[in-house]
């Protein structure tokens, strides 16, 4: 039995670059791990509920790990027992008097749910992360924290490190998310529990609905409105009483992307992977994926803990380029990177757009992702907000590519490995352990050839 979520912070570690090379058709069955935004509530609203809240299939990745040391600094107590975690929380309004700051590492969904979280709390709570993190906008949750009456202790030009401090008589707002975005819309729900009154978040474009429907699991007194324009009305009432819950954690489809594309994309291939999420906030790039052609077979759909899972089962697959429609973006945003080296593979232009919010994850993604296609041969336009690939169905390869930190950064690239004409480099694989750990060790089971280079 462990008793915390312990392990290193990868970001203390050194470079380690990383090969991939042109490999056989990849064949066999795979599971991802867990969904990492459901990953990270089950730790929060796990620490929020009164009693034992015990979750399977938690992913155990570097972000969740480090929510959960810091709900461990706020007083709740984590343990893993056997496969499952337990988590014994305080109720709402319960969290203690952090003793230092938190730290949450590479993880933007971490930091900005947990600002939501505490930062209402009439005490200091400071939030630190790694150069990633620490370079991300913070604005964006620290507005409607302003507005709740919390004030902003210390910031960087509105970056972290942070440090709020709730106020005595925290006020409930009405707040229009003003980008598309599932952290913002969670921190401003979260830091409405704590606050009497109706808060309300209004969500002109539907991001993935984890926080929402997670909550009402879990008790709390949620209602969602939808507009004949897809405006959603969220209202909260703050001081429910939080249960804890038995939550099952399905695969997450934002790591099921590497394996799916590399599937499509290295001749000989035929796999399956197993128990991913479908919900709809999240299916982007399997629609996409489909329309360009690929040989995708959704299987064995069934039910999981509230949300609806399935099978993927992919093969080799001829692509053609297709146009993405804008408002898809929101339901495959954290895929872009995976999807263009999809498109380097394809026979044709792909054009995706409404990709402003890229240029703020953990690396500029629309930049970062524009400089290892060109390394690698590939020829691609980056604009403003839109990235459009010119695909010719085979990659020259033989690029190094940077990895600015960024784990989806480093997967996709290592999956590009697998198909193109020569060997595909990446500086540093180190952050793929904040999302999905097994990613090396479960596509070499399949048949990818990965190797260690020296740093
Ligand atoms: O709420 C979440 O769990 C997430 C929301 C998205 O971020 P934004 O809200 O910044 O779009 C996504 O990119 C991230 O990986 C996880
Ligand atoms: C954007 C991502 O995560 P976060 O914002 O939590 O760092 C991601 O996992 O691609």
């Amino acid at each position: 039995m462990s008793s915390a979520p312990t392990a290193s912070a990868p970001h203390a570690t050194s470079p380690r670059p990383m090969t991939a090379s042109r490999s056989d058709g990849l064949r066999g069955r795979m599971r991802v791990p867990g969904d990492k935004s459901i990953s990270h509530r089950a730790f929060m609203f796990g620490a929020m509920a009164v009693g034992e809240t015990v979750v399977e299939g938690l992913l155990e990745g570097e972000d969740v790990l480090a929510t959960g040391r810091a709900m461990q600094a706020l007083g709740a107590t984590i343990e893993k027992r056997g496969e499952s975690w337990h988590i014994n929380g305080l109720g709402v309004g319960g969290f203690l008097e952090p003793q230092g700051p938190l730290d949450f590492g590479n993880a933007g969904t971490g930091v900005r749910l947990a600002m939501g979280l505490c930062g209402t709390y009439d005490f200091v709570t400071r939030f630190v992360g790694d150069a990633s993190l620490s370079a991300r906008p913070m604005k964006r949750v620290l507005d409607p924290l302003r507005a709740i009456g919390v004030e902003v202790v210390e910031h960087n030009d509105n970056r972290l490190p942070i440090a709020l401090r709730g106020p005595r008589t925290p006020l409930p707002i009405e707040y229009r998310v003003p980008m598309a975005s599932a952290q913002v819309k969670s921190c401003v729900l979260l830091a409405g529990l704590v606050i009497p009154g109706t808060t309300t978040v209004i969500e002109p474009i539907m991001t993935r609905d984890h926080t929402e429907k997670m909550l009402a699991g879990f008790g709390a007194d949620i209602q969602i409105t939808t507009e004949a324009d897809g405006t959603r009305i969220i209202e909260v009432s703050g001081l429910p009483e939080l249960k804890a819950q038995a939550v099952t954690v399905p695969g997450d489809p934002s790591s099921a992307a590497f394996p799916i594309v590399a599937g499509l994309i290295v001749p000989g291939s035929d796999l399956i992977v197993e128990n991913v999420l479908m919900n709809p906030t999240r299916t982007g790039l399997l629609t996409t994926l489909s329309e360009m052609g690929g040989q995708i077979e959704i299987i064995n759909r069934r039910l999981s803990g509230g949300e609806e899972i399935a099978d993927v089962h992919v093969r080799h697959s001829a692509l053609s380029g297709v146009t993405v429609p804008a408002e898809r973006a929101p339901s495959m945003i954290d895929e872009y990177p995976v999807l263009a080296v999809a498109a380097a593979f394809a026979e044709g232009e792909t054009v995706m757009e409404n990709l402003g919010e890229l240029r703020v994850k953990e690396s500029d993604r629309l930049a970062a992702v524009a400089r290892g296609l060109e390394a690698n041969g590939v020829d691609c336009t980056e604009e403003e907000e839109r990235l459009i690939v010119r695909g010719r169905g085979a990659v020259p390869g033989g690029g190094q590519v940077a990895t600015h930190l960024d784990h989806r950064i480093a997967m996709s690239f290592l999956v590009m490995g697998l198909a193109s004409d020569r060997p595909v480099s990446v500086d540093d694989r180190t952050m793929i352990a904040t999302s999905f750990p097994q990613f090396v060790p479960g596509l070499g089971a399949l048949g990818a050839r990965f190797t260690e280079a020296d740093a």
